[in-house]
């Protein structure tokens, strides 16, 4: 049987939507996938045609592919079957509403929205017109993830009682009280949603409840309490926030934290030497992932007692494919190929949503950072959140 073959658009040209085109563009068959397979048809720029056409070569991309010099142009490509939205958290909204009115299916980067409402727009559009639409929290569908999930399922540490977890860098400028950031960076940006929750938060969130909330029985799913603390940097924008998610029916808590001001791991990325980014306790044991972790690549499982020094510590390297250009000489891979693999799959098989990350899910999580924003009175300015769409937004760029 030959693969399910989807037609990709990709919105904007920035750092990620290269990052992700590059994996798209990935043979399958080099993280062992044959049901399914991507082609890119066509990546639109708000600033020019030329913009796109310099991505779709920077990308490699092999086959034929349509550069847009808008995003309206590309939502009207009719051989387009999905669009991957890869612009800042303050335009996600407007954008994938643009493509959605177009009858188009959407995998909309993280964070899926500025807040709530917008996320409960997005998915009563999707539905109503009988779309897919996904939030493109990657690291959920690596096969690390999907493994600890099992385990936790399979009550391999008995029942969960807390979940920690970080992600957090150190961007001080030395011998400054400012960040590396410039004021106009998307990371602190208040007109582009910056601040650390948005952007780094939410896969701090993303292993609380990945764990605590996907890991319930369907249909019975407890949403949490929350409370929290943030701090702020001069342009308004969190610089380094605690937040505290109470599950108080199934008697567990999650604590997930994320800042500018300290690292996670300071001694670099996937380096065990500090200690794990996020730590599941159960009655039984605890299983340890090892950051950053939006792309971790290795957890360990402690039983307690030690007596048998149970300690199994599981690496999980990302595929790479050979064939395409890596920074090493090893090929390239970066693991995002496998939630737009998920995603090739829902289109096949008709599905509108990912089990793996539901409406319902995006939207608790966005009413989560809503809450936490509100405790640390942050709000951002009213074109980006705003739950008017427009189509005409300058948001959507030029027509
Ligand atoms: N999953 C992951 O690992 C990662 C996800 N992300 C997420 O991806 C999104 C984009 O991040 P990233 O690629 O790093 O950002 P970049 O700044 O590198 O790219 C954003 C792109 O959006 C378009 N854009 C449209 N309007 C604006 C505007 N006013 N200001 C800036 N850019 C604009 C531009 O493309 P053009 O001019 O072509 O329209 C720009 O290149 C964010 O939601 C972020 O959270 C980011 C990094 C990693
Ligand atoms: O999603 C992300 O993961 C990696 C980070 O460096 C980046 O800021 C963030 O957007």
């Amino acid at each position: 049987m030959s693969p399910y073959n989807v037609k990709w658009g990709i919105m904007a040209t920035g750092g990620i939507a290269t990052t992700f085109a590059k994996d798209l563009l990935c043979d399958p068959s080099t993280r062992s996938v044959s049901d399914v397979s991507h082609t890119i048809v066509a990546a639109a720029s708000s600033s020019s045609k030329s913009r796109a056409e310099e991505f779709l070569k920077d990308i490699k991309n092999p086959g034929e592919a349509k550069a847009y010099g808008s995003y309206h142009e590309l939502v009207a490509d009719s051989n387009v079957d999905i669009i991957y939205v890869a612009t800042p958290h303050s335009h996600h909204f407007q954008n994938a509403m643009l493509c959605l009115e177009a009858g188009k299916n959407v995998l909309c980067e993280k964070a899926f929205t500025v807040n709530a409402e917008q996320a409960k727009i997005l998915v009563d559009t999707a539905k109503s017109k009988g779309l897919f639409l996904m939030e493109a929290v990657w690291t959920r569908y690596f096969p690390l993830s999907i493994k600890i999930r099992e385990l936790i399922k399979d009550g391999k540490i008995g029942t969960v009682k807390r979940v920690t977890s970080d992600l957090s860098f150190n961007s001080n400028k030395p011998d400054s009280d400012a960040l590396t950031f410039d004021d106009s960076h998307r990371m602190i940006n208040m007109d582009l949603a910056g601040g650390a929750l948005l952007d780094l938060g939410i896969y701090s969130l993303t292993w609380v409840f990945q764990i605590l909330y996907l890991c319930q029985k369907v249909g019975e799913r407890e949403k949490p309490k929350v409370m929290a603390a943030m701090d702020k940097y001069h342009t308004g924008a969190d610089e380094n926030t605690a937040i505290i998610c109470h599950f108080q029916k199934g008697r567990t808590i999650g604590v997930a934290t994320t800042g500018l001001r300290t690292a996670t791991q300071p001694d670099g990325e996937n380096s065990p030497a500090t200690g794990p980014a996020c730590r599941i306790q159960g009655t039984k044991g605890e299983i340890q992932v090892i950051g950053p972790l939006y792309r971790p690549l290795e957890y360990r499982v402690i039983m307690n007692g030690g007596k048998e020094g149970v300690v199994e510590s599981v690496k999980c390297p990302i595929p790479t494919d050979p064939n395409r250009e890596g920074k090493d000489g090893k090929g390239w891979g970066h693991g995002m190929f496998w939630e737009a693999d998920e995603a090739a799959r829902c289109l096949r098989d008709g599905k509108k949503q990912s089990e793996s990350l539901t409406w319902e899910e995006s939207i608790v999580i966005m009413e989560t950072m809503d809450e936490v924003r509100k405790a640390g009175d942050i709000k951002y300015p009213e074109l980006i959140e705003t739950t008017v769409y427009d189509a005409k937004s300058s948001l959507n760029g030029k027509n």
